[in-house]
């Protein structure tokens, strides 16, 4: 029998070979073009010539920091909707915004880097009945009503404006600190840094960065290390993790041991609380100073178990949460963290940036302020209701401005077209699209708020009803619908009284603004530099 070729067989094997080759890639290379050409997202105008076909261009914007301006660009020349790659699309019309933000559109595994501990936070978590559960046991403690009314909320505050922030501003007023500036951001991230860990962790618990520079500056560091590797861990997920696994890059390295070292600073405030806790309950002593409630722990404890008692092994959190209450519990009181501090502290530092340019606008705010004091017949130092802070109209407009021209997150919230697909104006997208609307490019429609750029406090007092009503529902930077933010009262009510310590008791001037008017809005370059002066 015959086992090897001969030579005839293998020269027509050679002649066949590079036929049988070329039919392979024409078949290839027309099924791309097939695809390509009956792709209904080619109806859109593309952001780039190579998006039908490729996201390296996105991708490369992406990486150079630069999507936001890019966007805004795109959307100014080409109009609402914009395809970005094959399959990722950008839009900017509030009625988009609206299909898409409170329609069954998912969140996506970019969200995955608010994964903490390896298990999902509110944040992160992707089905929508087991986010809606999740946010339904924690909204209680942060909407408006419990937060004006939470002895432990006003009782933090007045501890942490009036013991640290107050006697720290005070003290760079006096007499041998005349030129003495103090830097805002680095101050703002500390005070609001003790805010959230207080009402999460009670007071007794928490941070108290404001009187702790050197802790402060340590932590923001360690922060800071991970932001570089937010690209790749956000867009290339699955080849950040191979390379991490190899354990080759220095820096990737440094990001992982950052992450860690965050993520043991946290588990650390959360078992002092837990710890506390357990022994209240142990020594049946529940009575404690009502600044040491740690509102958000429990609360959030109670819910689990309570979930536990009515529905067990048939809850549709049974094998996250309630297989896993504690670390649970810390990775979403973790995430409000770090969701609540920066953004937080990034509005403050460009309000007082504006009101220190503003001295007219800084001294109507303070003629408001100082009415109320005037009013209030109370010996205790000031610091008025959060209820009736939130009546006073040129505190709320100088907030809402700011966060308008300073949206901290101003880029774009992408999300996923649902299987189905949907129809935005004339186009039909089909399903798993990633989609996005961005604050940066709602927040400067020119149409809803003309002269965008500038910061104009007035736009949301001055205005009738129709144009206000058209602002507030523009206004997009807590965004929108069920995954919309869960700290908004909480961020407006704490923006609200450190603005009010502050402004009923000192005059503020610019010393070093110069790197304030960087259009990338990033804590790394917010730096803000302003003298105080006593009342
Ligand atoms: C000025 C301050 C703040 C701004 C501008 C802001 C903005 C936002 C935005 C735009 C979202 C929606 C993200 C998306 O749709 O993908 C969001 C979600 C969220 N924010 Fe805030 N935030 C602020 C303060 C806070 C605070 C103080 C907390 C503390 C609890 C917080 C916790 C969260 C959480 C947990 C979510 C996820 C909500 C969900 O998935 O349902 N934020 N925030």
């Amino acid at each position: 029998m015959e086992t090897s070729s001969t030579p005839s067989s293998s020269t027509s094997l050679a002649s066949v070979l590079p036929w049988a080759l070329f039919t392979l890639i024409t078949i290839a290379v027309s099924r791309f073009v097939v695809l390509l050409a009956s792709s209904p997202l080619n109806q859109i105008p593309n952001a780039h010539w190579s998006a039908p076909f490729s996201s390296l261009w996105i991708l490369y914007i992406r990486y150079n920091d630069a999507e936001t301006e890019t966007l805004a660009e795109l959307h100014k020349r080409l109009g609402p909707v914009v395809r970005l790659g094959p399959n990722d699309v950008s839009i900017d019309s509030i009625d988009y915004v609206k299909t898409v933000y409170t329609g069954p559109f998912n969140r996506t595994k970019w969200y995955n880097i608010f994964v903490n501990y390896g298990v999902h936070c509110m944040f992160s978590v992707i089905p929508v009945k087991e986010h809606a559960m999740r946010k339904r046991m924690i909204s209680h403690v942060y909407s408006k009503s419990f937060l004006q009314t939470s002895p432990a909320v006003a009782d933090q505050a007045r501890a942490i404006l009036l013991d640290r922030l107050v006697p720290i501003l005070t003290e760079s007023t006096a007499a041998d600190k005349k030129s003495k500036s103090v830097e805002m951001f680095s101050l703002f991230q500390a005070t609001t840094m003790d805010f959230i860990t207080a009402h999460i962790y009670g007071l007794r618990n928490s941070t108290n960065f404001l009187q702790n520079p050197s802790v402060r500056k340590d932590w923001f560091e360690m922060y800071l290390t991970r932001f570089g590797a937010f690209f790749f861990m956000q867009e290339l997920p699955e080849l950040t993790k191979f390379v991490a696994k190899l354990n080759i890059f220095p820096s990737l390295r440094m990001v992982t041991d950052a992450t860690n070292e965050l993520a043991d600073w946290n588990r650390t405030l959360y078992e002092k609380t837990a710890e506390r806790l357990d022994s209240q309950l142990d020594s049946q002593d529940r009575q404690s100073a009502p600044e040491d409630e740690p509102t958000v722990v429990k609360s959030l404890l109670a819910s689990i178990e309570r979930e536990k008692t009515s529905h067990g092994s048939d809850s549709i959190l049974y094998n996250t949460v309630l297989q896993n209450p504690m670390v649970s519990a810390q990775s979403e009181v973790y995430d409000h963290i770090i969701a609540g501090q920066e953004t937080t502290s990034s509005t403050l530092t460009y309000l007082t940036w504006q009101l220190s340019v503003h001295q007219d606008v800084q001294d109507l705010l303070r003629k408001e302020l100082l009415q109320l004091k005037a009013e209030e017949d109370s010996s205790s130092p000031f610091l008025p209701d959060p209820r009736t802070l939130d009546g006073l109209p040129i505190l709320h407009a100088v907030i809402v401005e700011t966060l308008r021209l300073y949206a901290p997150f101003e880029g774009p919230l992408p999300r996923q077209t649902p299987e189905s697909g949907c129809q935005l104006g004339p186009y039909k997208l089909p399903g798993g699209v990633r989609i996005a609307a961005l604050a940066h490019t709602l927040h400067r429609d020119s149409s809803v708020f003309p002269d965008p750029e500038t910061w104009d406090y007035t736009r949301w007092i001055g205005a009738d009803e129709k144009e206000k009503n058209e602002r507030n529902r523009q206004f997009w930077a807590f965004g929108s619908g069920g995954r919309m933010c869960i700290g908004s009262h909480f961020a407006m009510q704490e923006i609200k009284s450190i603005i009010t310590a502050i402004y009923s008791r000192f005059k503020t001037h610019v010393i070093d603004d110069s790197t304030m008017d960087n259009d990338d809005i990033e804590p790394e370059m917010e730096q803000l530099y302003l003298r105080f002066e006593a009342l």
